[in-house]
């Protein structure tokens, strides 16, 4: 479900996720056209089994809160044997990519 949505003060998006008993994600990536994509997943209600988020690289991971980037690191849910998940996920994209990073100085 999504909750917001707008593109200033930069595009993000707020959504509630849920997992029902047998639901799963494959492993995927979520690209952006521009910039890079950042990803909050804060798990408000956890599945008495199964429902695992998995990504080989996130920024930052605990049993609750997955700071990741979706669009660079493939990453999956496993399915939810028992009972129901419930995510918050917040999502931005920066525009600023590296290569801005590295453009040469004019002096
Ligand atoms: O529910 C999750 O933990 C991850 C869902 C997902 O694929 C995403 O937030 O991009
Ligand atoms: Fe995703």
């Amino acid at each position: 479900m999504l909750l917001l949505q707008s593109m200033w003060p930069l595009p993000f998006d707020v959504y509630v996720l849920r997992f029902r008993t047998g639901s799963e994600i494959a492993p995927h990536t979520d690209p952006v056209s521009i910039g890079r994509h950042f990803r909050c997943n804060v798990v408000i209600w956890r599945a008495q089994e199964g429902g695992e988020f998995v990504c080989a690289a996130p920024i930052f991971a605990s049993r609750r809160i997955k700071l990741f980037r979706p669009d660079a690191c493939e990453h999956s849910v496993t399915r939810v044997v028992r009972g129901t998940r419930y995510v918050l996920s917040i999502g931005w994209v920066r525009r600023s990519d590296s290569l801005s990073a590295r453009r040469p100085r004019s002096s």
